[in-house]
């Protein structure tokens, strides 16, 4: 393994514009298009040598083993003892995996069709409380697709702090609101708190049975139930859907409520196609794997510490926020999957923002600072809006012009005037932004992720660093337990002198 390392970082490097003019057919090589979307990996420093070298390590890590391991079923997530299943949502998994998620998801489709049917009165609203995995999902594809065509007025509420809540309540009619609780543990503080918070809302709005207006998402139905929400009105989802991959499952129902089932069935079938490409293409052609390629490169070969999304789009805007769970929940690890030390930079931290506005706020950094930083845009040919003139030309050209010139740089005789180039991007362009090609590209971000922690032979499924700081919250929730000086202090600061004693 070592070895097959060694020969990545061996492989020679060159400027982009030299690959450019020494490889011909670097464009076709380099470009991968799949489920309605453009994959242009050729302004990375992907060379044939590396990608020799990359190949060799994919096979000293067992990638095609570990690949066929994820969509058997097998136990992949080592330490929590489970499998990942996310892709049986779409059709690939073992057959009773398969079929256990599309009788959930029969039984969200009934749900829908009996809201649609007026069983719960007059729907206008839904209050859809949740966080991470439970939230960024669904807050995403409504926000991406249900611009125009959503049914519903969707606010969804993740924060604790009750400002978030009361923004979104303050616009909602409470005897028109279906509240919908999303939690695949069911016990997060946030979210159970916000759920009380906005029964005691209902009912302080004339809503006679709040509970009966309660909707639960979640693989924990027991812990619902003790909530209080009748199990008729629990959509469950398994266990081995992680919560960052589940937007898939029930997870997804604000969408598909609001979007319509046809919608959700095109969102799955999209990610269907990738999950299929990614099973099958070789690994040369196959774009999640030579993104993680280019992933690893950056990270372990060239130092680069984080690597940044630009959307330019507005419907995508919250693809940056949703990666970063995405990404660095899974793979931000110090441990391998036997439990020793992992010897090399993990997850990259991703971070970004919308085109163009990220061109006028942190663009000179990517530019002319002295970090190297990966830049990914994300595009659409189609726009979404109507408005005349030249609007989406625009964004389209500016989205161009940055890779452009992020590669090619300029020499000038005035040093501050200089652009250093050589810079790499990967940009992404999708057909439109509907539910098929989204399925497609937030699946292609999932395998991409899995095949970074193959090559890192780190376990992308569990996320024990989120568990220290809320035993820490419960410790000064309950008092009785003394911190350190400075934590002391504040929490006497914030509470008063006799609150954490
Ligand atoms: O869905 P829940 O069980 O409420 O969990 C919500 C979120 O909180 C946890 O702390 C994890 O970091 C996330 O992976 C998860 O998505």
């Amino acid at each position: 393994m070592s070895d097959a390392w060694a020969a990545v970082e061996r492989a020679p490097a060159k400027r982009l514009t030299e690959l450019f003019a020494a490889e011909p057919d670097r464009l076709s090589r380099l470009t991968v298009e799949e489920g309605g979307i453009r994959f242009d990996f050729s302004k990375t420093h992907l060379t044939q040598e590396l990608l020799e070298a990359f190949e060799a390590l994919a096979d000293a890590m067992q990638f095609d083993r570990a690949r066929d391991a994820l969509f058997a079923g097998e136990k992949v997530n080592v330490t929590e003892g489970r499998a990942a299943e996310h892709s049986a949502e779409r059709g690939h998994g073992t057959p009773e995996s398969v079929e256990r998620a599309q009788a959930f998801h029969a039984r969200m489709r009934s749900l829908i069709d009996a809201i649609e049917a007026g069983a719960f009165g007059p729907i206008r609203h839904i209050l859809h409380i949740g966080i991470g995995g439970s939230a960024l999902g669904p807050d995403f594809l409504v926000d991406a697709i249900g611009r125009d065509e959503s049914r519903y007025d969707v606010a969804v509420v993740s924060n604790v702090d009750g400002a978030a809540l009361e923004e979104a309540i303050r616009r909602f009619d409470a005897t028109a609101t279906l509240v919908v609780v999303a939690s695949k543990t069911f016990t997060t503080t946030e979210t159970m708190l916000n759920a009380r918070s906005a029964l005691a809302w209902l009912e302080e709005h004339g809503v006679e049975d709040p509970y009966g207006r309660v909707v639960a998402l979640t693989a924990s139905p027991d812990k619902a139930i003790e909530f209080g929400v009748d199990e008729t009105r629990i959509l469950p989802f398994s266990e081995t859907v992680g919560g960052r991959y589940s937007l898939w499952s029930s997870i997804g129902f604000p969408a598909a409520l609001a979007l319509g089932w046809d919608a959700f069935e095109s969102l799955l079938e999209g990610a269907s196609t990738m999950d299929r490409h990614f099973r099958t293409a070789p690994l040369r052609e196959n774009a999640p794997v030579l993104a993680a390629f280019a992933d690893r490169y950056y990270a372990n070969v060239r130092g680069a510490q984080t690597r940044a999304v630009f959307a330019y789009d507005e419907r995508l805007r919250l693809l940056p926020p949703y990666l970063q769970q995405l990404e660095m929940e899974s793979n931000g690890k110090s441990v391998t999957v036997g439990g020793q030390p992992v010897g090399r930079a993990s997850s990259q931290i991703t971070w970004g923002g919308v085109g163009t506005d990220a061109q006028h706020a942190v663009f000179q950094l990517l530019h002319q600072g002295t970090h190297l930083v990966p830049v990914e845009f994300v595009a659409a040919v189609e726009p979404e809006h109507g408005l005349e003139f030249d609007h989406h030309r625009q964004l389209l050209i500016n989205c161009f012009a940055q890779g452009a010139a992020l590669m090619t740089g300029k020499q000038a005789d005035d040093p501050a005037r200089s652009y250093p180039g050589d810079r790499p991007s990967t940009t992404i362009l999708l057909d439109s932004v509907d539910p098929r090609t989204l399925g497609a590209l937030i699946a292609f971000y999932e395998q991409r992720t899995f095949a970074n922690a193959v090559l890192l032979n780190i376990n992308a499924f569990d996320q024990f660093g989120v568990e220290l700081g809320k035993e820490m919250a419960k410790a000064i929730d309950s008092g009785g337990f003394e911190f350190d000086p400075s934590t002391q202090a504040l929490i006497e600061r914030a509470f008063g002198p006799a609150a954490n004693t």
